[in-house]
């Protein structure tokens, strides 16, 4: 018998840019990558006021592309800042909507693919889903210690590619990810630095307002004392403070933009200032997969090196050159993560796996 088939449409927000794809089944018959400047991004309060902006410009894009939305039997969006959950592929419902809306644990472009793809589906009175969202939390107790009682360590990263990519590769050198310890290293707009013990992600810096290297438009790890400093300084508002760390952090703070391509240019003009920003990057990603090597005993696989950053072929370079003495460096450039939101929705809609609950409600704080 032939096998059903389903077209799917993937909606993958992120912080420098907007992802969508269209899939018959496993098969891409669209993959797009729509920019956003940092100033546009910058000029909306919060991260809900981005909805009209990033929808219309989803719809328009699929109706240049020619995609009739009436034909789509599922849509599935990158899961955003919602309370810590194992992974999986989650239906969108009410109170999953409310915690996006709000940004139960913080703001970030993620917040949004869950509320799109429910918008757009509910229109065409299709299911909507999320799979694998940035809260995916399998941290150690270890891990969760800050060294300081009144904050604990929180799990916030790339969920969804980092497992898509460990998977593959896994799959590349003929082992299952559940036997293999891994660095994975996803360097987008946000870096995160997991590190995969058979499986479970058990230790990865918090890459939102969290630790770790700094990034393109991130401050990660700022000195405590210093940073209570200046919000005591009576110069800074609060949401001012927040933006210079995660929007207006890392490279858009100290060059004026978010675009690593961009950066590569100044530099190759002789930008002196920008290579020795570019350069701590590197020396701060590869610091922070020293720390997670030590986390695994120095018993590591492999180290990955995936996401938009891992383009830049001399960045690349440079964070190998100091670390491939812990293992071999693999590079996985961009993402896996338009296929792995079509492949989440698939297993459910053909039954294989069974469609997971959001729980919680935001009245009363308590999860169900
Ligand atoms: N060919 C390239 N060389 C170097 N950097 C690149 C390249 N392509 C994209 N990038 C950079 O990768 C970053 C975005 O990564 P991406 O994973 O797409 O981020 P996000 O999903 O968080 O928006 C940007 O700084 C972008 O300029
Ligand atoms: C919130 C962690 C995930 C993240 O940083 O994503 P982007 O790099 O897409 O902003």
């Amino acid at each position: 018998m032939q096998e059903k088939e389903y077209r799917i449409l993937v909606i993958n927000p992120g912080s420098t840019s907007t992802k969508i794809g269209v899939f018959d089944n496993e098969k891409d018959i669209l993959e797009k990558t729509i920019r956003h400047d940092a100033d546009k991004i910058n000029s909306f309060e919060n991260i809900i006021d981005q909805y009209e902006f990033r929808k219309e410009m989803i719809l328009e894009t699929l109706d240049e592309e020619g995609i009739n939305i009436s034909k789509l039997s599922a849509v599935c969006g990158r899961g955003g800042l919602l309370r810590p959950i194992e992974g999986g592929t989650y239906a969108v419902n009410e109170a999953m909507l409310e915690d996006l809306r709000i940004g139960f644990s913080g703001q970030h472009a993620s917040n949004l693919g869950g509320i799109i793809a429910f918008e757009i589906a509910s229109g065409l009175n299709i299911p909507s889903f999320i799979v694998d969202p940035v809260v995916v939390d399998e941290l150690e107790p270890l891990a969760r210690i800050s060294g300081f009682s009144l904050i604990e360590r929180k799990s916030i990263f790339h969920a969804l590619n980092q497992k898509a990519v460990a998977r593959r590769v896994a799959k590349q050198i003929g082992k299952r990810y559940e036997e293999l310890n891994l660095i994975v290293t996803h360097m987008g707009g946000g870096i995160t630095v997991g590190v995969h013990k058979n499986g479970k992600v058990i230790d990865v810096n918090n890459g939102l307002t969290g630790d770790g290297p700094f990034s393109p438009e991130r401050a990660g790890t700022v000195p405590a004392g210093d940073l209570i400093d200046l919000c005591f300084s009576g110069e800074y508002y609060r949401d001012e403070i927040m933006k210079k760390l995660v929007g207006q952090g890392g490279l858009v703070g100290y060059l004026g933009t978010n675009d690593a391509v961009q950066v590569e240019k100044m530099i190759a003009d002789g930008d002196q200032k920008a290579k020795h920003i570019y350069d701590a990057m590197a020396y701060q990603i590869a610091k922070e997969i020293g720390s997670a090597s030590a986390v695994l005993d120095g018993k590591v696989d492999a180290i990955i090196l995936t996401g938009g950053l891992a383009y830049g072929k001399d960045f690349v370079a440079e964070i190998s050159r100091k670390i491939n003495w812990i293992a071999d460096v693999i590079i996985h450039p961009g993402e896996n993560e338009l296929q792995a939101l079509a492949e989440g929705a698939l297993r459910v809609l053909q039954g294989e796996e069974e469609v997971k609950m959001y729980p919680g409600s935001v009245k009363d704080k308590t999860i169900v």
